[in-house]
């Protein structure tokens, strides 16, 4: 939830109120909703169903006036209160380049639709996707005490257990980063990259994409790959760390084979914001409890081909328990 009203600060640029998280959270859902069961994929194949009193028409409905209660709170308000020079945050901004591309009598290139759509790009991309890996990496952690203890002995060394640990503690603590990155290789959550589209003829090992071809890249398959990972379905955080437990740098073979935000001028813009917020979520839970399996029965497997499919792949609903540690 906290997730959600920082979303909210980056666009608009104020707190949400109680109203604001309940339009964001319903999207989440009425986004998440369409798209777990394949709705989207029967909507393609039978459109007309949008318009009738069933499931798929129903969920359809619903999304489509979430996302314009969205754009009416996010979009609209902003554009009605927008100051030029005191803007408040991302629509603001995208609202300065508009009217400036407008003063300069060049052709308008930022249309209001291309900022409607980016607000939602922005919140369709970011809280699912967040939310998601926050799920794996507690469910990885369950089946995994080993890496609890290794991220909480970190915590200890490094930041004690008489303050909260902050951005600045993560250099000093490599271990909880790697299992953040060994979470995110292992789960691939978000298994297909975003299409792009080739602007050129283009030669790649002899085989040639050609121009305006369709480029799908199957981030799962190369996050799986034996040839690259040697266990690729071994969950493994040490595999980014060195001899000396130092991180591997970003330029490492393995590090560059990681590609769970994509890659080039089109990788994800919220990377920073992810990893970020994934850090500080992860230690502060593990700095004041222990992660275990539920009680009673064994839990739900850690392995992602059991998962439920999707352009966002998530873990069935599952029982943990977090213990307060005594300190
Ligand atoms: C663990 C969390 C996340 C993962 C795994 C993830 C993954 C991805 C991937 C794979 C792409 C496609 C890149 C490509 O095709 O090369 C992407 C694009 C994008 N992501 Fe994320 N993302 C995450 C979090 C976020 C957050 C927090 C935001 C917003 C604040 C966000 C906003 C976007 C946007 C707007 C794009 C489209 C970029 C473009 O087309 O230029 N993502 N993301």
């Amino acid at each position: 939830m906290n997730f959600v009203i920082l979303m909210h600060i980056q666009l608009s640029g104020s707190v949400a109120d109680e109203k604001d998280v309940e339009i964001i959270w319903e999207y989440h859902k009425a986004i998440w909703a369409f798209f777990v069961d394949k709705t989207d994929m029967m909507l393609w194949t039978f459109p007309f169903l949008r318009f009738l009193p069933v499931e798929v028409g129903r969920k359809y409905r619903r999304m489509v006036q979430a996302k314009e209660e969205v754009l009416k709170r996010f979009f609209q308000s902003n554009k009605d209160t927008y100051e030029a020079g005191r803007e408040r945050g991302l629509v603001d901004f995208l609202l300065k380049i508009q009217s400036e591309e407008r003063n300069d009598g060049e052709i308008q290139c930022l249309t209001d639709a291309q900022i409607k759509a980016m607000i939602q790009d922005v919140m369709a991309g970011g809280i699912g996707s967040v939310v998601n890996s926050i799920l794996n990496i507690l469910l990885l952690l369950v089946h995994h005490h080993d890496c609890v203890e290794g991220i909480y002995q970190e915590i200890v060394n490094v930041v004690g257990l008489d303050r909260y640990t902050s951005l600045q503690d993560r250099p000093a603590m490599p271990y909880t980063e790697a299992a953040i990155l060994e979470t995110l290789r292992y789960i691939t959550h978000i298994p297909i990259a975003a299409f792009h589209c080739a602007r050129e003829d283009i030669e790649i090992e002899g085989y040639t994409i050609p121009k305006e071809a369709t480029v799908i890249i199957n981030i799962w398959t190369i996050h799986h790959d034996a040839a690259i990972w040697g266990d690729p379905w071994v969950f493994r955080p040490k595999r980014f760390l060195d001899d000396n437990g130092a991180l591997l740098p970003p330029e490492h073979a393995l590090r560059q084979s990681l590609l769970t935000f994509g890659a080039g001028p089109r990788s994800c813009v919220g990377e920073d914001l992810a990893r970020a917020r994934i850090f500080l979520y992860l230690t502060s839970l593990v700095q004041k409890f222990d992660l275990l399996p539920p009680e009673e029965g064994t839990g739900i497997s850690d392995d992602p081909r059991t998962f439920l499919p999707g352009p966002i792949l998530r873990p069935p609903v599952y029982n943990m328990r977090a213990v307060a540690r005594e300190n």
